[in-house]
């Protein structure tokens, strides 16, 4: 609102120019004022010269009369009698003397001294008109300091508004990245395990989401007698067999994400057309942990860690994806309770 009424300003200050040049212009009519008097007083003054000069008597009076009457055409203005008091007496004494002149009944010396008083008035007026214009040129450069000052003290005020509105703005986009960026990280870390730095659960029902129509396989995995290695190793070795495993799931099953679904149960999601190929994945899987012979001291078969293993294939629905894992699910219970160690994959989900 203030920006707009700073606008306005502006452009009236900018609409004053013209018109008040203008107004200086005008005064042109204070400086012929002055020329003509400044005209008609040096006709007076040569007439005196004339009436003075060595010239012969007849000669003298009638080039005298003949300047006094242009004196008299120059000075016989209506702005003169209507602003100075001595206009209107003058130009009567130069019109008495001129008829006294032309019929010759007055002498060089007596009209020479009536002319002084239309000349001093002459230069009174020729004085004030000198005056009145610098009192005009005084106060348009004023003015004209004035507005200029408006003008650039409006101006510095945008620049800055400016400023302060464009500073504001960009804060206003910090703030704004800063809490999409945060929101994103939380985000982020609410989908992920913070011990293995994998997915969770709900990662893994975005991620079936996002893959919607495509046949998937889920491989569960349940590591067997995990209790009692805590119970042995204790929870901080526990913990870092889990990491372990992690990584080598992720490892073995190079193209899967893989999620940790709670306690010591991980899935995996892979894209998988068929089910050998999904047995072909639990088998490497297998075989890797094999590799990897994890000791477990407290496995009551005197085993390295075992794990249980179940699988099933689906094309990826918010329908479909209960049945798959319920389907996982139950593999994986019938190999614990065959006896763990091993896989088995559901043939239709
Ligand atoms: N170290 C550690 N242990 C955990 C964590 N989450 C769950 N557990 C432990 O995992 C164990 C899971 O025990 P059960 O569900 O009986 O499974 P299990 O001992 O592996 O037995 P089976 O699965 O039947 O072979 C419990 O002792 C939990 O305390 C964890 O984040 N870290």
């Amino acid at each position: 609102m203030s920006f707009l009424a700073l606008m306005v300003l502006m452009v009236y200050e900018s609409r004053w120019v013209y018109p008040e040049i203008q107004a200086y212009f005008s005064q042109t009519g204070n400086l012929t004022g002055q020329q003509l008097s400044t005209r008609a007083r040096v006709f007076l003054q040569d007439a005196q010269a004339e009436l003075l000069g060595d010239q012969a008597e007849q000669d003298a009076l009638d080039a005298a009369l003949l300047d006094i009457e242009l004196a008299y055409g120059l000075a016989d203005m209506h702005i003169y009698r209507r602003e100075y008091a001595c206009a209107e007496s003058s130009l009567a004494d130069l019109d008495r003397l001129g008829v006294q002149l032309a019929a010759r009944n007055i002498d060089r010396f007596a009209a020479v001294s009536m002319l002084f008083a239309p000349i001093q008035c002459l230069t009174h007026i020729e004085m004030d008109q000198l005056d009145r214009r610098g009192a005009a040129i005084n106060d348009f450069s004023e003015s004209t300091r004035q507005h200029s000052q408006v003008l650039t003290y409006s101006s510095l005020l945008i620049f800055v508004m400016g400023l302060v509105f464009w500073w504001l703005h960009e804060r206003q986009l910090r703030r704004a990245d800063r809490a999409t960026q945060e929101t994103f990280e939380w985000m982020q870390r609410a989908m992920r395990d913070p011990l293995t730095g994998i997915g969770n659960r709900s990662a893994l029902h975005q991620d079936v989401l996002a893959k919607q129509h495509q046949t998937l396989g889920l491989i569960l995995v349940d590591i067997d007698f995990f209790k009692q290695y805590n119970d042995a190793c204790g929870h901080p070795q526990g913990d870092t067999l889990l990491r372990q495993l992690a990584t080598l799931i992720g490892e073995t099953l190079e193209e899967a994400k893989l999620y940790r679904l709670g306690g010591d149960e991980f899935a995996a999601l892979l894209d998988c057309p068929d089910v050998a190929t999904l047995k072909r994945y639990c088998h490497q899987l297998m075989e890797g942990l094999r590799e990897a012979d994890f000791p477990h001291p407290a496995h009551p078969d005197k085993k390295g860690v075992t794990l249980s293993v179940g699988g099933s294939c689906f094309v990826a629905d918010e329908a479909t994806f209960p049945y798959a894992y319920e389907a996982a699910d139950k593999a994986l219970y019938q190999v614990k309770t065959m006896g763990r160690d091993g896989w088995q994959v559901t043939e239709d989900a």
